[in-house]
């Protein structure tokens, strides 16, 4: 007989979940991290600089405690390293601006009605829907996110210094992923393909980048648009969850024929493990494809590279891009 004892622990937990994300959203938008900063303080000290009362200062900064967002020692309340990185407004790898895109109306409402999403076996509103307007809040909040992961990428494919390439990114959005390879190759020209509206806001990272001299877009639907051809790498970052394998290879056929001989696909993607439930970050992204989407899903690595071998690559190999959820999975032509 096991000697353990039920707890009813982890669903409180979770069924109060929404306390977290509320409390953290309110620090966020509070300022409190920043207010904080590099100096241990008191509730009376962060109070006067959010210009709050200092109760409601108090009692969220205990909480943040309590789930690891801040220390306290004695009444001064610090900021861990993740917090001090990530949180604070002064901080390069603030990400502040990603939870307006991740906690915006149209994602909530999705999760809103999961249990008739299930039964009905669909979305009742879909983040695949031609030109939706929630795509242009990511473009504007998610781009620094993806610094991290776009550059380990463009370092992980090289491209050739002694000639002019090219390098195709579908799904564009904020482009950092593109940007990432124009920055790293100096003869790299780059095409961003996305809906019309979201390219104004790559076409402005380009700019910003330094880089809108070797820069062009392609409008419209990255399945029947023409992708062009003779690419030394395309990128598909994040975009083939939203759609089924047999939608997902024929989108990879399409691309395989826009590439050079030797030309790579780069899929970026979350990528759980075989068994589907591990690790944590990338298994469990499948529920925001069952509350947005019609028919995507997270795919693991014997799943895309068949899907890759049906479109005509080899050589298929999947990076992790430690320390974020994503991986890349590259492939040859
Ligand atoms: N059928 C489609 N054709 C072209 N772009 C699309 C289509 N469906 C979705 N998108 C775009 O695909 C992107 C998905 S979000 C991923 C963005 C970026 N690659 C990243 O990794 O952060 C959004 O910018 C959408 O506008």
């Amino acid at each position: 007989m096991s000697s353990a004892s039920p707890s009813p622990q982890l669903y409180f937990d979770t069924i109060n979940a929404f306390h977290k994300t509320e409390a953290l959203k309110a620090a966020l938008d509070l300022g409190l991290f920043t207010a904080i900063g590099r100096t241990p303080s008191t509730a009376a000290e962060i109070a006067a600089r959010c210009e709050c009362p200092e109760r409601g200062i108090r009692i969220l900064s205990d909480y943040l405690t309590v789930q690891g967002f801040l220390t306290k020692d004695g009444s001064h309340y610090a900021l861990t390293l993740d917090s001090a990185t990530f949180l604070d407004r002064n901080s390069p790898a603030y990400l502040g601006p990603s939870a307006d895109f991740l906690l915006a109306p149209t994602l909530v409402e999705a999760f809103r009605d999961l249990t008739s999403t299930i039964r009905r076996g669909t979305p009742e509103v879909k983040s695949t829907t031609p030109e939706h307007p929630m795509w242009l809040d990511f473009a504007r909040c998610m781009g620094p996110m993806m610094v991290g992961p776009a550059r380990g990428i463009a370092a992980l494919v090289p491209l050739d210094a002694d000639r002019e390439t090219k390098v195709l990114d579908i799904s564009a959005s904020h482009g950092t992923y593109g940007i990432a390879f124009a920055q790293q190759n100096p003869r790299a020209h780059l095409t961003a393909l996305d809906w019309e509206p979201v390219l104004a806001i790559t076409a402005e990272n380009a700019k910003a980048a330094g880089i809108a001299n070797r820069f062009s877009k392609i409008a419209g639907d990255a399945f029947t648009v023409d992708l062009g051809s003779d690419y030394d790498v395309v990128l598909v970052p994040n975009f083939l969850h939203h759609f089924n394998p047999a939608d997902c290879t024929r989108f990879l056929r399409r691309v395989h024929a826009a590439l050079r001989p030797g030309g790579r696909v780069v899929v970026v993607d979350f990528i759980p493990n075989e068994d589907r439930v591990t690790p944590p970050g990338s298994a469990s992204f499948g529920l925001v494809m069952l509350s947005s989407t019609p028919e995507g899903d997270v795919y693991t690595f014997a799943e895309y590279s068949k899907m890759l071998a049906d479109a005509g690559f080899h050589g298929f190999a999947l990076h992790p891009l430690l320390p974020t959820t994503a991986s890349a999975v590259i492939a040859t032509k």
